[in-house]
């Protein structure tokens, strides 16, 4: 399989847990996208979900596709939200914002009875950190909070670079929040616990993306096929 082949496998797979009336908290990323496709193949179809979306360009896509969406104000409780990962550990702890939408993706995985991630094979870790982690600040004093972020990075055993995201021609990228991203290269971290309570007490963090304890099922696509994890 191909690694687009392996997003939309794992995003049909991710239909078998949508229902007829639930409120879905839908995802960010191309994974996410592949889900949305089915979605909106399945609304086609006739099923009733309302959705509420984890970015502007989410929710664009779903408008184009026909699906109908709330605000997160508007809907008391989600049943589900449907999400990819840049990494998967094997308690299911994630991290996430490679795309810049983790302070959404969390607030309504959050406000969500249930997080399903859904992922190729190569999202899957033994310990998370292998990938850089990323952290939503402030756009005021945004050095002030790099420097501190690194400092508590440091503290936790960081080994590489911990910069400001830039897009092209240098430009720093601001997500739909209006926030900037911090990336952070860890190599492993050690206590993840204790790195999301560190990083989310410097003023200038608005949130980490480490979403730790909230998917509590994997759908993974691989070479071979679709598996399922759960939390042991
Ligand atoms: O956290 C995210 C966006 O903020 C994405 O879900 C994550 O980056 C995975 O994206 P993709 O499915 O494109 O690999």
């Amino acid at each position: 399989m191909s690694p687009e082949e392996m997003k939309a496998a794992a995003g049909k797979a991710a239909m078998a847990h949508v229902r007829e009336g639930m409120r879905l908290g839908i995802g960010t990323g191309s994974t996410a996208e592949a889900f949305i496709a089915h979605l909106a193949e399945a609304v086609g179809d006739g099923l009733d979900i309302t959705g509420v979306p984890t970015s502007e360009r989410t929710a664009r896509l779903c408008v184009e596709m026909g699906i109908r969406l709330e605000s997160l104000d508007d809907v008391d409780e989600l049943d589900l939200t449907v999400d990819g990962a840049d990494e998967i550990d094997p308690n299911l702890n994630l991290i996430k914002g490679a795309g810049g939408a983790l302070l959404r993706e969390k607030i309504v995985a959050h406000a969500s009875k249930r997080m399903i991630v859904i992922a190729d094979d190569s999202k899957v870790v033994d310990r998370l950190g292998r990938f850089p982690l990323p952290i939503e600040v402030n756009a005021f004093g945004v050095e002030t909070t790099r420097r501190a972020v690194e400092a508590v990075a440091r503290d936790h055993g960081a080994t590489g670079d911990i910069a400001i995201r830039t897009a092209r021609k240098g430009e720093s990228i601001v997500t739909d929040g209006g926030h900037l991203i911090v990336d952070a290269s860890f190599g492993h971290i050690s206590d993840p616990q204790a790195l999301a309570c560190a990083l989310n007490a410097i003023p200038g963090v608005v949130e980490n993306g480490l979403f730790l304890s909230m998917a509590s099922l994997a759908i993974v696509a691989g070479e071979t096929g679709v598996r399922e994890l759960t939390v042991p």
